[in-house]
């Protein structure tokens, strides 16, 4: 159904940030047009769903630039723990446990928590990505996907299930990245075989890059370089590349970025918690790097709230760089929904923009927490939380409003997941 929002606050996040009061008509899940004042002729009168949005603040839904929708099972599985220790002696074993099915419920629930938050699309690598795949089109969110890759006896077959998810799962909603892992688990004949396979299959890739000072330092040791300079000897920055974390690049690397238009994605609440740092986000942004936001995995921030990351993200840099004037609430905005989305190349969504896709997320202006409003954009970035959120539209379909969700059966998400939880607690 066609759907007309009455009299909302418009934050566009376009060229201009224009923030408008007015209505937004969507037609074929496409925004047809924004206006001060949209009548619907006596013929659409009955085919258009009207919102009344006079207490409602409309925004391009939220990206999350990076995650792992099938770890969300894992959230609070390993907490207060070093990346390494994490990773390879918790983290690792528990994913050998889990199964397809498995993956497949973690990767609803992700997605179900997603929604009420205002995310309507995110980048995600994981395995048994076919299984996230099958959550996205039955929950109707979008997603850029990829296969984890790694560098073992099992390389080829991940190769080939890459392939496997852009044959069967490429649409309007899913793009398919190659998804290596990082540089000290790929290796470098690995990045150089994801370069050439990335630019045959004309799709991109999404790596975690320079997260840890251990990984800086051991790619010294062995390759005499930095991760960056690596990855692009390998030729990953010669097609779209989205590098998650970057928290340990220096000035060179990021000249490298700028130049090579490789886009960060900048996981503040994950570097924190496993003990990494911060990304010089300020650095990047001057030099001209496009900067994305992502939530990490809840196995690792414990939430995929991107309405908290957005606030921690720019507080973080603020206190870093004792600065106060950097990382603006409209700019953080931006790395959250349009800079996220020219991450991908993707060009039709992220902004309020007549023609583009109507990825749309109302939240409600009138709450305790949201008043006064003097400046809404500040509202959003700096003291909203999910339950603000009114109703996430994706394509112009409604897929959570007032409470509920449309596409995923909560009490039935629930019994699964208890059940999975009551099955890993036992063997693990
Ligand atoms: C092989 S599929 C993806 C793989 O990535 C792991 N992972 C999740 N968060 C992080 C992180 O912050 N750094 C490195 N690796 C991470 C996840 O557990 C999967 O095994
Ligand atoms: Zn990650």
């Amino acid at each position: 159904m066609d759907i007309l929002i009455k009299n909302a606050t418009i934050i566009t996040c376009n060229a201009q940030n224009e923030v408008l009061k007015g209505d937004i008509l969507i037609k074929s899940g496409r925004i047809a047009r924004i206006a001060e004042n949209i009548e619907l002729s006596i013929y659409e009168q009955s085919s258009v769903k009207v919102i009344e949005g006079k207490d409602l603040i409309a925004i391009p839904g939220l990206i999350n630039a990076h995650t792992h929708c099938g770890q969300t099972i894992l959230r609070s599985f390993a907490d207060d723990l070093p990346l390494y220790e994490w990773l390879f002696e918790k983290i690792f074993p528990a994913e050998e446990k889990l199964t397809k099915e498995m993956i497949y419920f973690s990767s609803l629930l992700g997605i179900a928590e997603m929604l009420k938050n205002g995310t309507t699309m995110f980048f995600d690598m994981y395995f048994h990505e076919d299984m996230t795949a099958k959550a996205v089109q039955q929950a109707g969110i979008k997603a850029v996907l990829s296969r984890g890759l790694q560098t073992d006896e099992k390389e080829d077959i991940r190769l080939d299930e890459t392939k496997e998810l852009i044959y069967n799962y490429s649409s309007d909603k899913i793009k398919v990245f190659f998804g290596p892992h990082s540089i000290y688990t790929c290796s470098y004949v690995l990045l150089e075989k994801v370069a050439q396979l990335a630019q045959e299959f004309k799709t991109g890739v999404m790596i975690h890059l320079s997260e840890s000072e251990n990984e800086v330092n051991e790619c010294y040791e062995k390759h005499d370089m930095s991760p960056v300079k690596l990855c692009s000897r390998a030729g990953l920055f010669d097609t779209i590349c989205i590098a998650a974390h970057c928290v340990y690049v220096d000035d060179e690397d990021i000249e490298i970025m700028a130049e090579k238009n490789v886009s960060c994605v900048y996981n503040p609440t994950s570097n924190l918690k496993l003990g990494n740092g911060f990304a010089p986000v300020q650095n990047m942004i001057k030099s001209g790097v496009n900067v994305a936001i992502g939530t990490d995995s809840a196995a690792s921030n414990n939430n995929l709230n991107m309405l908290e990351e957005m606030h921690i993200a720019s507080l973080l840099e603020k206190g870093m760089y004792r600065l106060s004037d950097i990382l603006k609430a409209e700019q953080i905005l931006k790395m959250a929904t349009v800079n996220a989305a020219m991450a991908a190349g993707i060009y039709n969504t992220g902004v309020l923009h007549e023609g583009f896709c109507a990825d749309i997320v109302l939240l409600k202006a009138n709450d305790f927490n949201m008043l006064p409003c003097y400046n809404p954009i500040s509202n959003v970035v700096y003291s909203s939380n999910p339950s603000n959120v009114y109703a996430t539209i994706v394509d112009g379909q409604i897929l959570y409003m007032d409470g509920k969700l449309f596409t995923i059966d909560e009490e039935a998400l629930v019994k699964e997941i208890k059940s999975i939880e009551k099955f890993l607690k036992e063997s693990i």
